[in-house]
């Protein structure tokens, strides 16, 4: 579904070199590695965000910088979820009404289940400055989760939550790639999250290692 062919990339220095990646549907992909490796970068160059100095991203077969704007645009709002660090909810909005955005965007329904799942089904009416740092977190995460995405790429999706939440999120995230048939890449510092995905890549010496 998605692949990388010898993506190489630098700022003021070398960051990668010669950077091979696959992700097929179904699976889940963490990228680990010491902080300031690359990890953000590497997701934003997969993700159709950073059109890396040299090497291709394919989704579909398709080299997406190669692609008219226009179709670029079309596969990040419609294939891509991409999930950050920092949320990006619309502050003086409900709960509810940041769903609905993506509703609109999708035609999708609201799912009901993944909001029980994300344990924030009872905050809908109220206002994104009134939830916690982790509500609005989980809120953001339904929000991509609603558009339907192919394929989620998710940085440090559990950063600020405590252990017990962290779990329902990725509980959440691995049901979602199963039953759309999706996929999941994955920035984390955490080995346990790493370790229930299908394959973990860490960044070192300017390439992606597979850890076993
Ligand atoms: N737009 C940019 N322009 C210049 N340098 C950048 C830019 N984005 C990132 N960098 C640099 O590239 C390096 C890798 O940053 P990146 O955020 O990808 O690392 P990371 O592994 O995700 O780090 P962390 O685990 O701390 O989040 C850092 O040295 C950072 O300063």
């Amino acid at each position: 579904m998605l692949q990388a062919k010898g993506v190489s990339h630098k700022f003021d220095y070398e960051l990668f070199k010669d950077i091979n990646l696959q992700l097929h549907q179904q699976e889940s992909i963490a990228i680990i590695g010491m902080s300031g490796s690359g990890k953000s970068t590497l997701l934003n160059i997969l993700s159709s965000l950073l059109k890396p100095n040299s090497g291709s991203v394919l989704f579909k077969d398709n080299e997406i910088y190669k692609l008219k704007k226009s179709k670029l645009l079309n596969i990040r709002r419609e294939d891509f979820g991409i999930i950050f660090q920092a949320h990006y909810l619309f502050r003086g909005f409900s709960a509810k009404e940041n769903l609905d955005i993506a509703t609109l965007l999708s035609s999708n329904e609201v799912d009901m289940n993944l909001l029980k799942t994300l344990k924030i089904e009872h905050v809908l009416t109220q206002g994104v400055g009134e939830l916690s740092g982790g509500q609005q977190q989980r809120l953001s995460i339904a929000r991509v989760l609603t558009k339907k995405p192919k394929i989620i790429f998710a940085d440090e999706p559990t950063g600020n939550l405590d252990k017990e939440t962290s779990l329902l999120v990725m509980d959440a995230l691995f049901n979602y790639i199963k039953e759309n048939n999706a996929g999941l890449i994955l920035v984390t510092h955490e080995e346990n999250l790493a370790k229930r995905c299908n394959k973990t890549y860490k960044v070192v010496d300017l390439k992606l290692e597979e850890i076993r």
